[in-house]
């Protein structure tokens, strides 16, 4: 397993950068599997690189890529607040994915209703019907952003759900962020991918971006503990890699 930290100049720079590098990994992973398997996330640089891969769209096959979400917002289907809604504006209603491919998590609106706990289990049901082993998909990529105190998907410090080992997916009832109510991906799943990037700009990420790469305790900064099976990698404007070394 191995990490890697690369600097950019500017966010947009950051942004194309991956966008780049995941259209390879895409490409490769589908040669090599058939289908490519990753896991959106939200936040300014979680859309900003679908954005960019919108304008490069015709470069992946994209009816053989499965798509997850590591967390989105327990919401109305509707409200602007939706990951997923913000990522099909983005990206997803403009390219060929396969429907049956793309799996949002459950709104506060839909068939189950306002059970923030079976749209929890719901979703920790499909990605163990979509798993080898009975609990989750081996993504071929997991997107991160991260927020200045370090959370990574609707993983906060010192919550139930950084600590939780067991489950894949939990209901998160008062995230410090809002809107509080959200479903997560749990660590313990995020770090069955291939490959974690982290997407990450601005000087009020740099504390964070420090504690991760000393190793802190996931528990003070959720982001120290993800991780990819083969490969984690940190894209990173001046202005969050300032406290490093
Ligand atoms: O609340 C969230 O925040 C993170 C980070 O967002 P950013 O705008 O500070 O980059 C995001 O990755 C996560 O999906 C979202 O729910």
């Amino acid at each position: 397993m191995t990490t890697e930290t690369l600097v950019f100049d500017s966010k947009h720079e950051l942004i194309e950068t991956a966008a780049t590098r995941f259209v390879d990994l895409v490409t490769r992973a589908q040669a090599e599997r058939g289908v490519a398997s990753v896991v959106l996330t939200g936040g300014s640089n979680g859309i900003g690189i679908l954005t960019a891969l919108a304008a490069d769209s015709g470069t992946i096959d994209w009816s053989r890529v499965d798509i997850y979400w590591g967390d989105d917002r327990f919401v109305p289907a509707d409200d602007p607040e939706r990951n997923s809604g913000q990522a099909r504006e983005a990206l997803l209603d403009k390219v060929p994915v396969d429907p049956s491919r793309v799996f949002p998590m459950a709104p506060s609106d839909g068939p189950l209703g306002d059970d923030i706990e079976a749209a929890a289990a719901d979703y920790a049901a499909i990605l163990a019907g979509r798993s080898s082993d009975g609990v989750a998909p081996e993504f071929d990529l997991h997107l991160l952003g991260m927020g200045g105190e370090g959370h990574v998907n609707s993983l906060f410090p010192h919550t139930a759900a950084t600590a939780e080992t067991t489950k894949s997916v939990v209901a998160v009832e008062d995230s410090p962020k809002p809107p509080a109510r959200r479903i997560t991906l749990t660590l313990a799943v995020v770090n069955r991918s291939r490959q974690v990037w982290f997407l990450v700009a601005g000087a009020d990420k740099a504390e964070a971006v420090s504690a991760a790469h000393r190793g802190a305790d996931p528990a003070d900064w959720p982001a120290a503990g993800a991780r990819g099976t083969e490969e984690t990698i940190w894209f990173l404007d001046d202005a969050a890699a300032a406290g490093l070394t």
